[in-house]
């Protein structure tokens, strides 16, 4: 099942927890606008190539949009050379939009520093896997340097969570013991990791599975963070970022918790009523209902 398709089952059965108005659940399902574009840029050789670029914005009822820029994979195999090109990108970006807006940091994050990013960004996901995994290790009275950790995947994500895990005193499993791994717990770190029959497999086993939509959310949080600092035109330290994306990744948890308690749900459920019934509200409210 693809992403999408997989998405939507979890959106219509939050929906259905929640009790949600069909009109609702029908106008959120709808994206708000989704916009394609297509870009023919010069190359170095002088010809010309076009891209396909598609935009979805999903619902504003509770403020601005903002989501990842996804690339195709093969675009740039290099990690050092995608790197260059990410930074690159996102100061073209900016350069375009303020040459019409007047200088505007705040519309692309993700940014290198010195153009107004954020300290502590690059690092924010895989800090943010590991603040969630703490508030659930927390529930069950153990702490991360009583676990073993099975890290798939030793890029961004993966290889921050895997050195902050081992500074807590955790083991991070490699190629050698990988295969003794009787996972009790799964933390998504990734997006859509887990397929929706592998997860009512492991569910039905009684493994407790972290979701994306909450256990990833540490690199949009830090980006959401970049922007305020941005339209505030004040720069945090990076110690003011940790403990903010701490705070905001244990509230989170808490408030999934007690979703998960009122509808009697696993922790994917939670965090998919949760944000769901907020949009919701806001839509309500905003008198926006189909
Ligand atoms: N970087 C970020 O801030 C965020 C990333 N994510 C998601 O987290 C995931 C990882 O993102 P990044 O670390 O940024 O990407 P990355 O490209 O830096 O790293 C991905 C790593 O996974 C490895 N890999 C690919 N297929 C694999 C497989 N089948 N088994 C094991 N390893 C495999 C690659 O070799 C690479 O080392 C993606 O799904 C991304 O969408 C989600 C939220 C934010
Ligand atoms: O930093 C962001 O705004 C988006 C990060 C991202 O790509 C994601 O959360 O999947």
């Amino acid at each position: 099942m693809n992403a999408l398709a997989a998405t939507n089952r979890n959106f219509r059965h939050a929906a259905r927890i929640l009790g949600l108005d069909a009109k609702i659940e029908k106008s959120l399902l709808i994206p708000f606008r989704e916009i394609k574009v297509e870009c023919t840029i010069p190359k170095d050789d002088g010809t010309l190539v076009s891209y396909v670029g598609f935009r979805v914005q999903h619902d504003n009822a509770r403020g601005p949009m903002k989501g990842g820029i996804r690339y195709h994979p093969e675009v740039d195999p290099d990690e050092h050379q995608t790197w260059e090109l990410m930074h690159r990108l996102w100061q073209w970006i900016l350069d375009e939009y303020s040459k019409f807006h007047g200088h505007s940091p705040a519309i692309v994050t993700g940014k290198p520093i010195d153009l107004g990013g954020s300290l502590g960004r690059e690092a924010a996901t895989g800090r943010g896997v590991v603040f969630a995994t703490e508030a659930l290790r927390n529930e069950y009275g153990k702490s991360i340097k009583d676990m073993t950790f099975a890290i798939q995947g030793f890029g961004n994500v993966g290889s921050w969570a895997a050195k902050l895990i081992h500074e807590r005193g955790g083991g991070v499993l490699n190629r050698e013991n990988a295969g003794k791994v009787r996972a009790k717990f799964i933390i998504e770190a990734a997006n859509h990791p887990t397929d929706p029959e592998a997860d009512e497999i492991l569910s039905k086993k009684g493994v407790i599975i972290l979701p994306d939509i909450y256990a990833n959310a540490g690199g949009v949080t830090v980006s959401y963070f970049e922007w305020v600092q941005n339209i505030q035109g004040f720069m945090w330290d990076e110690e003011k970022v940790n403990n903010e994306l701490k705070r905001y990744m244990t509230r989170a948890f808490h408030n999934i918790k007690s979703m998960c308690q009122s509808h009697n749900c696993n922790l994917r459920m939670g965090a998919f009523t949760l944000g769901v019934n907020r949009v919701a509200r806001a839509t309500v409210l905003r008198g926006w209902e189909a």
